[in-house]
């Protein structure tokens, strides 16, 4: 369907889809009763996307109007210039809320090629849906886009149809079942990975890195995505929720608590999310475990490290830079600690721009970079692929909202393969790191079982 047969790119090369890139592009909205945005990317016949904030924006898309994809160091600007091309070609009739937006991500490494398990996730990928759902406070709205304004009110009339018969509540689904169970990374082999990190960490080389793990799991049935975003919510209602499935290749979703950049305007919201504890049922114990994160003086170093480099990177971009005080992020199956960070810009930015400054914030990768860059590279015997990397959406003005891609998997057929990692910095263990990452993968591993 959506031109997407024949995807070649080579390494920092750059494409727009249509190959020639449209010369307009029209879109059409109009407002909704309510329907389930679970039925509508309920498909994996064709391009599909699902985005949702904890403050209850909600956004699904369907099709393709267009696809930038760019790999390199230079991704984060191609994109830019090449999705601005299709955002000066379009013309939108409707609300600002309705508008049309670009969605996708960017791979950790910017090295990252497509490939088993990331069979359709490139160095970066961002796809303008040709049908767009969104809810917000002011209300639901379907947007269509097409090659003229024919071609959009014809897509409009069409969905309006097909929504009527979709239902308005989709079940949540049920759990597929798990078969097997692999890890990439046996205890041994973490133990030895987080030695060799502590070693780089004593010899001055290396302030922090963090680990990960990928664990593949194989289900007794193809998982139902929507489904399992929907349980996600109901047990992590203050994380955001995403997919992202391109016609061929896997899909990627998540409910990641960790915001990397909103921006509206001038206004730039980020944070320090780093240090993690488990919950307990009880409370004086629940609260036990969050004191003993807000005074371990190992916590607070590795998270002051990410308050710093975030600090340091927006600082050069920002008239005004406000840090806050931290908090404890209550989720349903960890805690962690949390700075607020917010900003003014100084001057008219993209979010791509903010994007590419922060990322990887030392929440994901480390200090200083390129140390931690090279220690990950050597110790991690799996491909990142997208994970830990930024996953979100802007517009035609340079606005918009990324998270990081954390507790997060990608599924093919019947294989998720989960993905977890922990902040490694002097005086870490290995075993309660090893602890830490377990934890990280049980949100989805949860509602796969
Ligand atoms: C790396 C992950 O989480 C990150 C690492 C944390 C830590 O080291 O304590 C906490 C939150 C996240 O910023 C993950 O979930 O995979």
């Amino acid at each position: 369907m959506d031109q997407s047969s024949g995807e070649r790119r080579l390494a920092g090369e750059t494409g727009t889809k249509p190959a020639d890139g449209p010369t307009t592009l029209t879109s059409r909205s109009r407002e909704l009763e309510d329907v389930s945005f679970g039925a509508i990317v309920d498909v994996a016949t064709d391009s599909r996307m699902l985005w949702a904030t904890p403050d209850g924006l909600e956004v699904v898309g369907r099709g393709v109007a267009a696809q930038v994809t760019a790999s390199g160091p230079e991704r984060f600007d191609r994109i830019r210039a090449q999705t601005a091309r299709v955002f000066d070609a379009l013309d939108h009739d409707g609300p600002a809320v309705a508008r049309p937006r670009a969605f996708g991500g960017f791979s950790f490494h910017d090295g990252h090629e497509s490939g088993p398990p990331w069979t359709g996730f490139g160095a970066a990928s961002f796809v303008v849906p040709r049908t767009l759902v969104v809810r917000s406070d002011e209300g639901t709205w379907l947007t269509t886009v097409g090659n003229d304004p024919d071609e959009a009110t014809a897509r409009l009339e069409h969905w309006i149809e097909r929504l009527d018969d979709m239902p308005t509540m989709q079940p949540s689904g049920t759990a597929p079942g798990i078969d097997s169970t692999t890890r990439t990374t046996s205890r041994e082999i973490w133990t030895e990975q987080v030695e060799t990190a502590l070693e780089r960490i004593e010899r001055g080389a290396l302030t922090k890195v963090v680990l990960a793990q990928a664990l593949s799991v194989e289900l007794d049935e193809p998982v139902d995505i929507p489904g399992t975003l929907e349980r996600l919510r109901r047990r992590y209602p203050n994380c955001y929720r995403f997919l992202i499935g391109h016609e061929v290749g896997g899909t990627f979703f998540g409910a990641p608590p960790e915001r990397l950049v909103s921006k509206h305007g001038t206004r730039v919201e980020t944070e320090a999310l780093a240090g993690s504890v488990p919950r307990s049922d009880a409370p004086e114990e629940d609260e036990a475990y969050a004191d003993q994160m807000r005074d371990s003086e190992k916590v607070q170093r590795e998270h002051g490290l990410v308050v710093e480099a975030i600090r340091d990177q927006l600082e050069p971009l920002a008239s005004e830079l406000q840090i806050d005080d931290q908090t404890i992020r209550r989720l349903a199956n960890i805690q962690h600690l949390q700075t607020p960070i917010s900003a003014t810009l100084e001057g008219d930015r993209h979010v791509l721009e903010i994007v590419e400054a922060l990322h990887p914030t030392p929440a994901v990768g480390g200090v200083p970079p390129a140390a931690a860059w090279e220690t990950i590279r050597d110790a991690e015997t799996f491909d990142r692929g997208w994970y830990a990397a930024p996953v979100g959406w802007f517009d035609g003005n340079g606005d918009g909202e990324f998270a990081v891609g954390i507790r997060s998997g990608i599924a093919t057929d019947e294989t998720v393969t989960l993905f977890a990692g922990n902040g490694i910095v002097a005086d870490s263990d290995p075993d309660d790191e090893w602890e830490e990452v377990q934890l990280k993968f049980r949100p989805i591993l949860d509602e796969l079982r």
